[in-house]
């Protein structure tokens, strides 16, 4: 049967003693995160249903996940093209399309969302999700700064609601933050780590708090970053290629901006001024609300702090 791979398996044997394993996912977004997640759960067995909002945006979610799994595929069967094939073919039937989310989660163990960073339309998502998903379904949110316990508080199932957060590019990153809050069950907890570890991550605990753990250590890196620009102490550039080289990350302040979104960036940035407006550190930017209004998002939309356009 194409869902049943070795990782499947794995997961089933090391937590079948605790709880029903997780077979079908629901991812709900077929953006950036999304589409990751929907890859990397197909990628080890799962059966996957990618939701969007609309046709077009599923569909071309899912030419993301072909080109990147073409470049998982070249890399893990560099000398076995044949097995490449067999890897990409049985990923790729693992992964079902949709728009009606309802539909969807009526017969799902767990749902992930990763749809826009706004507390509201996630609550009425989940709201909804709630009336319709079997009693054992899991509720996760992949959400990068908005405090898990909220975006359940509109659920009944509390107990069976956690955080799942990957990191961009999802096929890469190797790490998941399982994120508890104070209603979150042991079982739900232990589900969501299995899963984490079933997708190939390395998954660490974290409390509900703003940021997780990388987020509260990296987004006032960034937005200082960012201010520092707007100060007029460095060039995006140059700050880029110092942060680079002098300090051995993969990307600089700006680079990542535009990789992760400045709309998202925004949405992050906001969300925490608005919980605590006397934080320096969570100050919004008016560059970044300004690149936003103008439509530069960053790399999706071809423009942000640097230009992507051909
Ligand atoms: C201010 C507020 C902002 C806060 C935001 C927080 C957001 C969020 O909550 C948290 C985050 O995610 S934070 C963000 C956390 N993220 C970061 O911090 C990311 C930092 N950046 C990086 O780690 C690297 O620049 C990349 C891995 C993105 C690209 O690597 P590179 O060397 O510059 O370029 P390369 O040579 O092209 O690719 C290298 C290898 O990766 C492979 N590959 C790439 N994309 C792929 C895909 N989509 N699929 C499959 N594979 C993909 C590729 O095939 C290649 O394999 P090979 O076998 O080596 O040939
Ligand atoms: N971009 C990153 O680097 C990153 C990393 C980790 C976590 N996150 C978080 O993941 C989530 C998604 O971020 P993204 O970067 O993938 O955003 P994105 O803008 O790329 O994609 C969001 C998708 O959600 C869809 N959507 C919006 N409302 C919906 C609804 N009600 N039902 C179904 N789909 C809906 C949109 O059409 C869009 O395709 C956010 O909570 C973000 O904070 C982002």
């Amino acid at each position: 049967m194409a869902f049943a791979t070795s990782a499947l398996v794995r997961s089933l044997s090391t937590s079948a003693s605790r709880q029903a394993a997780i077979k079908h996912v629901t991812v709900i977004g077929g953006g950036l995160m999304g589409t990751g997640i929907t890859q990397v759960a197909a990628q080890s067995g799962h059966n996957v249903t990618m939701c969007d909002v609309s046709d077009d945006i599923v569909q071309k979610g899912l030419a993301r996940i072909q080109d990147s799994l073409k470049r998982v595929v070249k890399k893990k069967y560099k000398d076995d093209p044949t097995a490449g094939q067999k890897f990409f073919d049985s990923t790729m039937e693992n992964i079902r399309i949709d728009t009606n989310v309802e539909r969807v989660a009526a017969s799902t163990d767990l749902v992930i969302e990763a749809i826009i960073e706004n507390l509201d339309i996630k609550q009425k998502l989940f709201s909804s999700l709630d009336k319709v998903a079997p009693q054992h379904t899991i509720f996760a949110s992949n959400t990068s700064s908005l405090p898990i316990k909220d975006i359940a508080s509109t659920c009944e199932r509390q107990d069976r609601f956690g955080g799942l957060h990957f990191f961009n590019p999802v096929p890469v990153m190797k790490l998941v933050e399982v994120v508890r809050f104070g209603a979150t069950s042991n079982e739900t907890f232990q589900s969501l780590t299995d899963f984490g570890q079933a997708v190939g991550k390395t998954t660490v605990s974290c409390k509900d708090t703003p940021g997780f753990i990388v987020n509260r250590l990296l987004v006032p890196y960034m937005m200082e970053a960012v201010r520092m620009l707007e100060r007029g102490e460095a060039s995006a550039r140059d700050i880029d290629t110092a942060m680079k080289l002098g300090a051995g990350y993969p990307m600089g302040p700006f680079e990542l901006c535009d990789y992760v979104g400045l709309d998202t960036t925004k949405f992050i940035v906001q969300g925490w001024h608005e919980l605590d407006p006397d934080q320096p550190l969570f100050k919004p930017s008016e560059l970044v609300n300004k690149l936003v209004a103008e439509g530069k998002l960053g790399m999706k939309s071809g423009e942000g702090f640097y230009s992507y356009k051909k």
